[in-house]
């Protein structure tokens, strides 16, 4: 708009100039025309200082409106034109400190609230539990959840984690009635039972990683409980192929062949095949298996198309495709980090140790040496719940969360504007000085009091999107702990804090390595 004005402004002033040089010449010769010309001059001479005047007050009102308003909006860079800060965030997920760093530089150069952009568009990070609060419960309507186009084109446009306000109302109803009570139930002693084995495969290794026995367990035990797959070549190219799904979630939506993202497009199609071809022996009736995911959610389509429920429609087949993989994404990586996080966290405070190993002990002479786990033992674990709960607090397996904001709002004193992503910092609301007393401590007494600041521990998300597997997550961390501690010595023999480059969950490059002794056999059943 400024310009348009200078240009005008321009024009204006041009003409009376050439006026008065073309006049020039005729000056001696005609004395009437010089008075005229001027009392022209001077008449034009008067404009040009009045519009002067007037452009340079117009300028001054424009700018100082521009520096007002950018003035409210978050402090932060857009970086270079088009592609922002995309460069240094790549940076950061290719660097061992891990794509978070990305954001805590720019909290410690911006402060708690900073603007910038990434992939072309412009990013917002909040870190108070206010801002969290308002965000995630979402009870004025103002945010919705967003992701980055490539993740959807991973996960599927179905699944849950992409679909808009209502769509995902109706998908997360239909999902939830999976994660009852008596689900867990039956989860906790299958899941007890592969770790039982698992450890079991220990005995007679000195040293084991980890993060990468966890995720064996992880990804069984969710292929299990999805979809009964638990062993041979299905499983193995599961294992595989989530993988590099989740490898390709943050890469460039490049789809060159070679590229990350192009493989992960790859592995989704193969992922597919298999719950497709599951689900298609499902129609059919053939192999049905009462318990898993994937039969619960075929059953409750074919009432739903019978006219016999009374809870709206089941789910199409897509639909229930892409939220299985979902699911498998969103519950393998993130327990089996969670676990390996909290093994380093236990090697590195052994009072901690002590006092859990104490619990653990009391609790395995009660429950019998020849049955599993069950949930009245998971219940029974005070002081291993707030280990579990300690260690999900310091590794912020998810640091932030992403929603896109549908108008104009106020946050943590700043404006933000209609189409900007807003993330709830959880990783800073989790570090924090004045919610938790000395944050980087592993203490998990902090949580003896309950009565903590509402919206202030962040593990599992908040709201209306909250995490549909967390009971789940957690009876996994809690069994996994009661059997390592009540089986193994361990010393972890990598003290590497190095993260994992392009995972989409905090996770360490080590692995974790340990060594293992085994302390009774008694304790197996
Ligand atoms: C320690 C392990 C886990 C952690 C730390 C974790 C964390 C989270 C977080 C933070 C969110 C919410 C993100 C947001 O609001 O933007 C979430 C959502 C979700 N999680 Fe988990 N999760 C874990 C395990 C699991 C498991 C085991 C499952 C399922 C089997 C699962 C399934 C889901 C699903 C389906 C959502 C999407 C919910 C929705 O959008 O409505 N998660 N998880």
């Amino acid at each position: 708009m400024f310009f348009k004005i200078a240009q005008q402004n321009f024009h204006i002033i041009l003409l009376p100039t050439q006026a008065a040089e073309q006049n020039c010449s005729c000056r001696k010769n005609m004395p009437s025309m010089l008075r005229y010309h001027e009392a022209y001059s001077f008449g034009c001479y008067a404009v040009i200082i009045v519009l002067g005047a007037l452009s340079c007050l117009i300028y001054h009102i424009i700018k100082s409106n521009n520096q007002e308003s950018t003035a409210d909006i978050p402090p932060g860079s857009q970086g270079l034109p088009l592609i922002g800060e995309t460069l240094q965030f790549m940076a950061a997920i290719n660097s061992g400190k891990g794509f978070y760093e990305f954001v805590r530089l720019r909290r410690l150069r911006h402060g708690n609230c900073f603007r910038t952009n990434i992939f072309g568009e412009t990013d917002v990070f909040v870190s108070s539990t206010e801002s969290a609060k308002a965000i995630l419960n979402n009870d004025s309507g103002k945010f919705s959840k967003r992701y980055i186009r490539s993740i959807g084109e991973l996960v599927g446009n179905q699944s849950l984690l992409c679909a808009s306000h209502q769509h995902h109302k109706l998908i997360r109803s239909q999902l939830s009635n999976l994660f009852s009570t008596s689900s867990l139930s039956v989860f906790i002693k299958q899941f007890d039972q592969l770790i039982v084995d698992a450890l079991r495969g220990w005995e007679h290794r000195s040293t084991v990683v980890i993060q990468d026995e966890a995720l064996k367990i992880t990804c069984k035990a969710m292929c299990k409980m999805l979809i009964s797959v638990e062993s041979g070549y299905e499983l193995e190219v599961l294992e595989k192929e989530v993988a590099h799904v989740c490898e390709a979630m943050l890469a460039l939506p490049l789809r060159l062949p070679g590229t990350r993202f192009y493989k992960g497009l790859q592995a989704r199609k193969k992922i597919m095949a298999i719950v497709g071809k599951a689900m298609n022996e499902r129609r059919r009736g053939l192999h049905a298996n009462g318990e898993d995911f994937l039969q619960r959610l075929v059953d409750e389509d074919d009432k739903a198309c019978n006219g016999a429920t009374t809870n709206g429609g089941g789910l199409t087949d897509e639909e229930i495709q892409d939220n299985i993989l979902t699911m498998i994404i969103a519950g393998q990586d993130t327990t089996a980090s969670a676990m390996t996080w909290m093994v380093k966290f236990l090697d590195e405070n052994p009072e901690v140790l002590d006092t859990l190993l104490r619990e653990q002990l009391d609790l395995a002479r009660k429950v019998s040496s020849k049955s599993f786990l069950t949930l009245e033992s998971i219940n029974d674990m005070p002081y291993a719940s707030k280990v579990v709960k300690e260690s999900l607090r310091l590794a912020s397996i998810v640091p932030w969360f992403p929603r896109l904001a549908l108008e104009d709002c106020e946050m943590e004193g700043f404006k933000i504007k209609r189409g900007w992503n807003v993330n709830v910092d959880a990783k800073s609301v989790h570090l924090d000085p004045t919610v938790y007393n000395d944050p980087n401590k592993f203490n998990p007494s902090r949580f003896d009091d309950e009565s903590k600041v509402p919206y202030s521990f962040l593990a599992f998300g908040m709201g209306g999107r909250t995490c549909l597997g967390m009971n789940m997550a957690k009876a996994m961390m809690l069994v996994f702990l009661h059997r390592l501690i009540t089986t193994y010595r361990w010393k972890v023999i990598n003290p590497d804090v190095s993260i994992e480059k392009w995972g989409l969950f905090s996770k360490l490059r080590s692995g974790c390595p340990v060594t293992v002794t085994c302390i009774t056999e008694n304790v197996i059943p």
